[in-house]
């Protein structure tokens, strides 16, 4: 398993070892004392999935308010897609900034979201599956969401905001500009 963080520090792209035979392939997904000592002594509580029918389906950007911050480990397992975080601690030296990385079901590559980032992603193929590991479990009165398609965050989405397929409350998400402080960095 191969952890690389990113040009925003705290964010790791990850990619497992896929060990092929005669029969298809194994790998090992997860491994908690490689994870806590790659990137940290996290604890995982809730997974999520879900599967979206077309390619450019956009869900997100989303995150929790604290005390109620969700990290995510975050891997495909049908399709493709890529996943994007965006930093949004206020005083970290990239605020505002973004990873993105392309997740495949056939390479079971995973990206690590800290809490106090937003995620959001694009599915690439249909009948995509993203499914994600969360460190506190969903609270609806925490949960919040940032303007996918806001200019200022720079994101190169695989497809154009008049095409996305999008749920209601994602075509309505504040820009960065409009998010309340909420976050400090280094806490
Ligand atoms: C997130 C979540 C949602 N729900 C319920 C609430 C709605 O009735 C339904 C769909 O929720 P939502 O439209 O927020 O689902 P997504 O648009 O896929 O949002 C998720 O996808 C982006 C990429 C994320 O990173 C978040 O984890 C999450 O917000 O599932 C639950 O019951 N539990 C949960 O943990």
């Amino acid at each position: 398993m191969i952890f690389e963080e990113l040009d925003i520090p705290d964010v790791y792209f990850i990619t497992p070892k896929k060990i092929g035979d005669s029969r298809g392939f194994f790998m090992e997904v997860f491994r908690q004392e490689t994870f806590s000592s790659q990137v940290g002594d996290f604890t995982f509580v809730q997974e999520n999935c879900s599967m979206s029918v077309e390619t450019g389906t956009v869900r997100g950007l989303h995150f929790q308010l604290p005390p109620r911050a969700q990290g995510k480990l975050v891997s495909c397992t049908q399709g493709a897609l890529l996943d994007v975080a965006v930093d949004i601690r206020t005083g970290s030296p990239t605020f505002g900034q973004h990873a993105a990385r392309r997740l495949t079901a056939e390479h079971g590559e995973q990206l690590w979201v800290p809490p106090g980032f937003a995620h959001g992603f694009c599915t690439l193929m249909p009948n995509t599956v993203i499914s994600y590991k969360l460190t506190d479990y969903y609270s609806p009165a925490h949960d919040r969401g940032l303007l996918w398609s806001d200019p200022a965050l720079g994101i190169d989405w695989p497809v154009a905001p008049d095409l996305a397929i999008l749920s209601d409350k994602d075509k309505v998400q504040p820009r960065l500009a409009e998010l309340p402080t909420a976050f400090r960095f280094g806490s």
